[in-house]
């Protein structure tokens, strides 16, 4: 185990790169938070070092994302070897592969219409839908968020435990019951390029407190902005030098 220091000047014990493998988070990882999830900017540098930080880590390097896959996509094209996306629900394990899709119940087209209503009747939140899931966004309206939780809560009593509330950042997330990031880091960690190697997962939400805690529990290490990195860009410095230091 070896590395450089985290901007809180303790060393990270991470293994060595050859038997590394990095499963990363998104949103306000590798990236910082934007006032809307379209406005996000990758920094310039970012695309470069991932991909030295794939090449050093024989292309072991996955993002684990609470976004649709075609989202990464977007944002980080061909540098991820491997994409999870909606916490896990979505995975695809290799470029080019076939998605792999969990089983999972359909939403209620009830809560979407009137979630729907709900955030056209609050201006500056929004409603994201996701393939199995939905999430009420509040960041351009604050005070909203109390009420879109308390609506959200209620039409999750009919439920029967098939889906959850789920905190995010300044933003409430319906999700199915029994996928989540720590499924996600498993899965990945269970094929070629990842398979045999220690993972090293990186996040910053109660989501990955999941991917987290797999990570630790299949031998490798599991770091969260803010205790281990004081923001996104300490961690682009971070494996920005990693990968210096290797490279
Ligand atoms: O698991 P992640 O990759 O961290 O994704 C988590 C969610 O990220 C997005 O929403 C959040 O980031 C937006 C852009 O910074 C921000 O505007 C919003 O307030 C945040 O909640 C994304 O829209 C969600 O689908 C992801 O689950």
């Amino acid at each position: 185990m070896s590395g450089p220091v985290s901007e809180h000047e303790s060393p990270l014990q991470i293994p060595a790169l050859s038997q590394a493998a990095f499963l990363l988070d998104f949103d306000g990882t590798l990236v910082d938070i934007a006032p809307t999830p379209e406005s996000v900017i990758v920094p310039e540098t970012l695309p470069q070092v991932l991909r030295k930080l794939r090449a050093l880590c024989g292309d072991a390097l996955a993002v684990v994302s609470g976004r649709p896959i075609d989202q990464i996509d977007h944002f980080l094209g061909d540098i991820p070897f491997a994409v999870a996306g909606e916490h896990g629900i979505a995975i695809r394990h290799r470029p080019g592969g076939e998605i792999e899709k969990a089983a999972l119940p359909v939403v209620p087209p009830l809560w979407l219409a009137e979630a729907q209503k709900l955030t056209d009747a609050w201006p500056g939140t929004r409603l994201e839908h996701k393939q199995a899931g939905f999430v009420l966004h509040y960041r351009g309206a604050p005070e909203a968020g109390n009420i879109l939780k308390k609506e959200a809560s209620n039409w999750l009593t009919s439920a029967k435990g098939a889906f959850h509330l789920q905190a995010a950042k300044m933003a409430w997330e319906v999700r199915p019951t029994g996928i989540d990031k720590g499924y996600a880091v498993a899965a990945l960690m269970e094929h070629f390029p990842f398979a045999g190697r220690k993972p090293v997962f990186v996040g910053d939400d109660v989501t990955d407190e999941d991917g987290i805690a797999a990570a630790k529990r299949l031998g490798g290490v599991g770091l969260r902005i803010p205790t281990n990195f004081a923001n996104p860009a300490a961690l682009r410095a971070w494996l920005s030098a990693l990968v210096k230091e290797e490279g």
